[in-house]
C-alpha cells in the first residue's frame, strides 16, 4: 500500500518540511523579510531550545493572517476530570485494571471528555508523562486549544477524529496515532458528525453518528523520537517514511471564539476574535504528525522466547539517562509467534520501570479476559504480574510444531522510568476492577522436586 502523498500529507519523520496553501507564501533564502508576501506576518514556534544541537533542534516557522499573540488575556478555566495532580493518592503496588470510560450521553467536546488516569513528573520538571482518556461525542465549536506543558500522543481506540491544527488537518483513525507537538493550537472535530446534533446520543453513546473514546499520553520530557535500531539495523519497527505530516492549511474565521491553553498543569481560556488556525504557509521540522500502527513492521523471535517488549517501541522520549526512557510507547501488533521450547506469551515479570496498558481492539496475548478494548491496567515499579491463570494453562500446554498467529488485534503501552501515580478519581471510578487479582489466584502449584519440566 502506497503512502499517497497528494491526500494532503508529507512523508518523514522530523523532516524539514515545507508547505504553502497559497503559492508563493513562503520567503526564498530567509525566514523574516520586511514583508511577507500576501500581507501574512512572520512567526517562529519553537519546540526546544534555540541552542539545543543540530540532530534534536526543533523549530517551525509560519506565516499566518494574525500573530499568535493576538488575543484577550487568559482567564482560570475550571475542568473537573482532566489536570496534572498525581500526588493526591498514595501510590500503590497493586495491580490495577479499568473497564473502559463509558461514552458520554451528554454534550462533550474532546476537551470536556479528557479524563487524567495517572501520571509521574509534570511540566515544572520537564519529565514525565500524563495519560488521560478522552470521551467525545461532538466537535469543539468555537474553541481551539493548545497544551504548553507538553506534546500530546493521540491514540484513538473508538471512532474517527479530524484534528484541524495550525500546521494542517489530519485525518485519525483508530489504529491510528498521531502526535501535537507542545504548543501548537487545534481543534478536534468529529467527521462524522456530532451526536448531540440529531437529538441526545443513546444511553451507551454506541452506534451514534460520531462517538469517540481514547487515550492520550502528555509528555512532559523530551520530544518523542524514532528509538535508535541497533543490531537490527537500518530499517524496521515504525519506518520514518509511514510518519505524515499534514500540508498547509488555513481558516479565514473571524468570530467570537475560545482559546484555552494548558499551563502548568491548569487550564485557560481567553477570548480570541478570529479561528488560530490561520497559517497559510510554514516550513521547519516542528509540526504534527500521524502514524499507521499497522505498518509497524514487528521484529520478533525466531528461535526460542521472545525478546522484551521494548523490541516494539513505536516512540520513544530520552531522559538525561541513557537508556532509560522518559516514556516508551510500544504496541502489541498482530504478529506471527514461531518460537520454540518456549512459553509463547507474555511472561511473569517484574519490572524497575512502570507500565500503562491499554487495548485499541482485540484481545491481548496475556489476557484470557478482563482486559477489554478502551480499558486499561497499570503494573507499577516490581508489581508481579503477566499472563493470567487460563493463559498460562492453555500456553504451556500447547502444541509448539506450529507457529501460532495473533491477528485481530492492538494493543499498547506507556513505559515509564517514574512509579505512574493513579489520580484519585481513577481510583475511585466504578470501572476500576476490584477483582482483578483474581486473574492469578487460579495459578496452580505443579512443583515437584523429581519432575524434570
Ligand atoms: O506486561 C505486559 O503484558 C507487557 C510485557 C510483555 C512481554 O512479553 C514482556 C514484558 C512485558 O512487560
Ligand atoms: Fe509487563
Amino acid at each position: 500500500m502506497a503512502i499517497d502523498v497528494s491526500k494532503g500529507y508529507q512523508s518523514g519523520f522530523g523532516n524539514e518540511f515545507a508547505s504553502e496553501a497559497i503559492a508563493g507564501t513562503l520567503p526564498v533564502g530567509q525566514n523574516s523579510p520586511q514583508r511577507v508576501a500576501h500581507g501574512l506576518y512572520a512567526e517562529q514556534l519553537s519546540g526546544t531550545a534555540f541552542t539545543a544541537p543540530r540532530h534534536s533542534n526543533r523549530r517551525s516557522w509560519l506565516y499566518r493572517i494574525r500573530p499568535a499573540a493576538v488575543h484577550e488575556p487568559f482567564q482560570p478555566l475550571a475542568h473537573a476530570t482532566f489536570h496534572n495532580r498525581f500526588d493526591e493518592a498514595p501510590a500503590t503496588p497493586n495491580q490495577l485494571r479499568w473497564d473502559p470510560l463509558p461514552l458520554p450521553t451528554q454534550p462533550t467536546d474532546f476537551i470536556d471528555g479528557l479524563v487524567t488516569l495517572a501520571g509521574n513528573g509534570g511540566p515544572a520538571e520537564q519529565g514525565g508523562i500524563g495519560i488521560h482518556v478522552y470521551t467525545a461525542n461532538r466537535s469543539m465549536q468555537g474553541r481551539f486549544f493548545y497544551d504548553a506543558d507538553g506534546e500530546l500522543l493521540i491514540v484513538p481506540q473508538q471512532g474517527r477524529l479530524r484534528l484541524a491544527t495550525e500546521l494542517g488537518v489530519i485525518e485519525l483513525e483508530p489504529q491510528e496515532i498521531a502526535v501535537i507537538p507542545r504548543g501548537v493550537r487545534f481543534r478536534v472535530d468529529l467527521p462524522d458528525g456530532d451526536a448531540d446534533a440529531h437529538g441526545s446520543a443513546s444511553a451507551t453513546g454506541a452506534g451514534s453518528a460520531g462517538v469517540a473514546r481514547g487515550y492520550v499520553c502528555e509528555n512532559f520530557g523530551a520530544l518523542l523520537r524514532l528509538p535508535d535500531l541497533g543490531p537490527i539495523g537500518s530499517n524496521c519497527l515504525a519506518n520514518a517514511r509511514d510518519f505524515l505530516t499534514p500540508e498547509a492549511a488555513y481558516e479565514d474565521i473571524e468570530g467570537a471564539f475560545e482559546l484555552v491553553a494548558k499551563f502548568q498543569g491548569g487550564l485557560w481560556s481567553a477570548k480570541i476574535g478570529h479561528s488560530p488556525l490561520d497559517v497559510v504557509g510554514w516550513h521547519g521540522n516542528y509540526a504534527p504528525y500521524k502514524y499507521d500502527l499497522r505498518r509497524f513492521n514487528t521484529i520478533g523471535s525466531i528461535s526460542v522466547d521472545h525478546p522484551d517488549p521494548s523490541i516494539f517501541t513505536v516512540l520513544t522520549s530520552p531522559s538525561d539517562t541513557v537508556g532509560t526512557a522518559n516514556i516508551d510507547f510500544a504496541i502489541f501488533p498482530p504478529r506471527w509467534l514461531v518460537a520454540q521450547h518456549t512459553f509463547r506469551p507474555p511472561w511473569f515479570h517484574r519490572n524497575v520501570a512502570s507500565e500503562f496498558m491499554g487495548l485499541i481492539t482485540g484481545v491481548y496475548d496475556a489476557k484470557a479476559e478482563g482486559f477489554v478494548p478502551g480499558g486499561a491496567s497499570l503494573h507499577n515499579c516490581m508489581s508481579g504480574h503477566g499472563p493470567d491463570a487460563a493463559t498460562f494453562e492453555k500456553a504451556s500446554n500447547a502444541d509448539l510444531s506450529r507457529p501460532d498467529v495473533i491477528g485481530g488485534t492492538m494493543a499498547f503501552m506507556f513505559e515509564t522510568r517514574k512509579v505512574i501515580r493513579p489520580t484519585q478519581q481513577a481510583l475511585d471510578a466504578p470501572q476500576l476492577q476490584k477483582n482483578y487479582h483474581e486473574c492469578w489466584q487460579g495459578i496452580a502449584k505443579h512443583f515437584d522436586a523429581g519432575c524434570k519440566a
